[in-house]
């Protein structure tokens, strides 16, 4: 069964996945897949209060029982959310491992520059030990910034099939933001391997993600590099933080919150990750997804512990503005259903430039090499879709 329906008034239809992806051009809507499901919005019936989940939730019950909001939350939680309602959704089953078929285009021709360089960054992380030797700072995540420079416009359809083709199991997203330049398409795409946080019914899941090593070749090496993180001291304490902050935040607003005692391995086409999936149950219908996400974001899995300490090192410390890289993508619904992923392993492309970022959980027992180390592998997620070598 497939069809397009007014997202405020008729049932939402249930189509082909590829067939959604396939659809998707940079300023026509948004685009997410994921393992609940994928999603592809057109148009924009009406926009949305930026930051104020009561507001969005009023507006879409008045506008039905089927109404949806899409878009972008930013990683300052005090910058303006993008958020719309959209005219048309169409719903499909996760493209999962459904084959994405198709050559990917080709590799785009033009200059990287890091932002910083990358001594500079390890020098960035030199600073956040330094702050943490001296009290207050338990841990901050760090992010360097690739900018790249095309020879002409980059087409985000080839890069955003090309993240599908090489992992379509993980949180696949195109988001369109607001222009800067009239006339110019600005896309938010990526290849996330973490969820905030997702309600359905009563069910809330959040699944934070933290501790990475980078995968191997070599089966039998690779095995022993997850193997070497799920027993790291290091990593475990970086992990358990960001456990603890989300149970913290969410143990007021939800029922009979689960959280397992110890982490286990999820892995990306390039890292292992430590994981906890956090379950809950949802008892007021005024809390929807998107008031869940906000209760949680930013967690330390992209800001720190404690929250304002961290926050405040990232900006002092970090050489730009994060906008919507480390904030969350997704959707929430009338119903108060929804699902907010972290807007990681991502780049923001508009016209002929790229802007790509990778971050890594800095603590005591951090050293600068190793995270730079880690943020560049974390960048082949966007270089790879690029078809570019640099990171
Ligand atoms: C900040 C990023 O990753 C976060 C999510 C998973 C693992 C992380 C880590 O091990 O440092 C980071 O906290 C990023 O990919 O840019």
């Amino acid at each position: 069964m497939t069809s397009t329906s007014p997202a405020a008034r008729a049932p939402l239809g249930v189509a082909d996945p590829v067939r959604l992806l396939r659809s998707w051009t940079p300023g026509s809507g948004s685009w997410f897949s994921g393992p609940a499901g994928s999603l592809r919005t057109r148009g924009v019936l009406t926009g949305l209060p930026p930051g104020d989940a009561d507001a969005v939730l009023r507006c879409l019950r008045d506008l039905g029982d089927d109404a949806v909001a899409v878009g972008a939350l930013p990683f300052d939680p005090a910058a303006d959310a993008h958020l719309v309602v959209p005219e048309h959704v169409e719903r499909a089953d996760p493209l999962g491992a459904v084959l994405v078929a198709g050559p990917g285009g080709s590799p785009v021709a033009g200059t990287a520059r890091p932002i910083p360089a990358p001594a500079a960054y390890e020098a960035m992380v030199a600073e956040a030990l330094a702050r943490m030797a001296a009290g207050g700072l338990d841990k901050v995540v760090l992010a360097r910034a690739l900018e790249v420079v095309a020879d002409g416009p980059v087409d985000a359809v080839p890069m955003l099939r090309e993240l599908a083709r090489r992992d379509p199991r993980s949180y696949l997203f195109a988001v369109d933001l607001p222009p800067e330049r009239a006339g110019t398409p600005r896309t938010l795409l990526g290849a996330s391997p973490e969820l905030l946080l997702s309600r359905r019914g009563a069910t809330v899941t959040a699944n934070p993600l933290a501790g990475s090593a980078a995968r191997s070749s070599d089966p039998e090496e690779d095995r022993r590099r997850g193997e070497a993180l799920l027993a790291s001291a290091k990593d475990r304490h970086e992990h358990a933080l960001v456990v603890a902050d989300v149970a913290e935040r969410l143990r007021p607003v939800v029922d009979d919150l689960e959280v397992p005692a110890a982490p286990s391995l999820v892995r990306t086409p390039t890292l292992w990750h430590l994981s906890t999936t956090v379950r809950a149950r949802a008892t007021d219908r005024d809390t929807s997804a998107l008031h869940l996400a906000q209760a949680l974001h930013p967690t330390p899995a992209v800001c720190g512990v404690p929250r304002a300490a961290a926050h405040t090192a990232i900006t002092e410390i970090e050489p730009f503005d994060r906008g919507f890289y480390t904030g969350a993508v997704g959707w929430t619904d009338a119903r108060g259903d929804g699902e907010w992923v972290m807007a990681l392993r991502c780049g923001e492309v508009q016209g002929d430039r790229v802007r790509l970022w990778a971050g890594a959980g800095i603590v005591p027992a951090s050293r600068p090499a190793d995270e730079l180390a880690e943020t560049g592998v974390k960048l082949r997620t966007l270089l790879d879709a690029l078809g570019l070598d640099e990171a």
